[in-house]
């Protein structure tokens, strides 16, 4: 990292996707007849020139409408994604609850995901053998920690996958709408852990659509708009830019 307090440094990053439009065999054979002029596919960019800091220890609601990049980003934070241009640089352990479930492998039970998880954000042997008992109490599975994961439920995921990412004590933990599938008694222990994380200093950067639970948790907000960031300040002003504009979309 550039600087020794930040945790994520994006510099004019821009991501860019094609989209392969499904055509008719008619408009196929009208294309290569034309000698292939004109273009199959669509291009746009999700992210065009997105510019910003976190400081250690910031919490950060990314908001927007939805379409506006915001998992988009999420992914090129967490690595999973690459940007066209621009750079991304974080601490260097990232815990992302993303994508529920993203990280398992179906065909290994809740105990084997425990150890293949841990051991993909960080963490040795011996410290996923001390914390396990506390992360299987944690998420809630009971005995299923011994079933293949394909036979969980969506919920259940989202349960072992959050606690198993809050155990391993990350430096910057990014958060997508996470909160969604779960159920209410286990989103309220959520809140109250990633409050607890935020607390202790950890820099969270969280996506949700919930504008009054981001309110609660974090002090800044980035607002996003077709790719771009179009504010950055304290989260309630962000939130209150972002509702003025829902409501004009209406
Ligand atoms: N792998 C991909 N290939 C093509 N287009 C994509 C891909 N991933 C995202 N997009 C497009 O990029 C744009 C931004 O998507 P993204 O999921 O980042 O938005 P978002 O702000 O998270 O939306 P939401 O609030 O609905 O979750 C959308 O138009 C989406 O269709």
């Amino acid at each position: 990292m550039a600087s020794p307090h930040l945790a994520i440094s994006c510099r004019g990053v821009r991501k860019h996707f094609v989209l392969r439009h499904t055509r008719s065999l008619k408009e196929a054979v009208m294309w290569l007849l034309r000698g292939r002029k004109g273009d199959l596919s669509k291009s746009f960019d999700a992210l065009h020139d997105v510019t910003f800091d976190v400081r250690d220890g910031e919490t950060v609601a990314l908001l927007g409408l939805n379409g506006s990049g915001k998992s988009t980003l999420l992914k090129l934070l967490s690595g999973v994604l690459q940007p066209d241009a621009g750079t991304v640089l974080t601490r260097k352990r990232v815990a992302g609850l993303i994508e529920v479930g993203a990280g398992f492998h179906h065909d290994l039970s809740g105990r084997d995901n425990v150890y293949l998880n841990g051991a993909i954000l960080g963490m040795s042997e011996r410290e996923i053998d001390q914390m396990y008992d506390s992360i299987v109490e944690f998420s809630e599975i009971g005995e299923f920690i011994n079933t293949e994961v394909k036979f969980y439920s969506s919920g259940m995921y989202l349960k072992l996958a959050f606690s198993i990412a809050v155990h391993t004590d990350p430096e910057v933990f990014l958060i997508d709408e996470i909160l969604a599938v779960g159920d209410e008694p286990f989103q309220r222990k959520c809140i109250a852990k990633i409050k607890e994380l935020a607390e202790a200093g950890k820099t969270l950067f969280v996506v949700s659509h919930d504008l009054d639970l981001v309110s609660s948790i974090c002090e800044r907000g980035i607002l996003l708009e077709r790719g771009n960031v179009v504010m950055d300040g304290p989260v309630e002003g962000v939130v209150a830019e972002l509702r003025r504009r829902s409501a004009a979309v209406e």
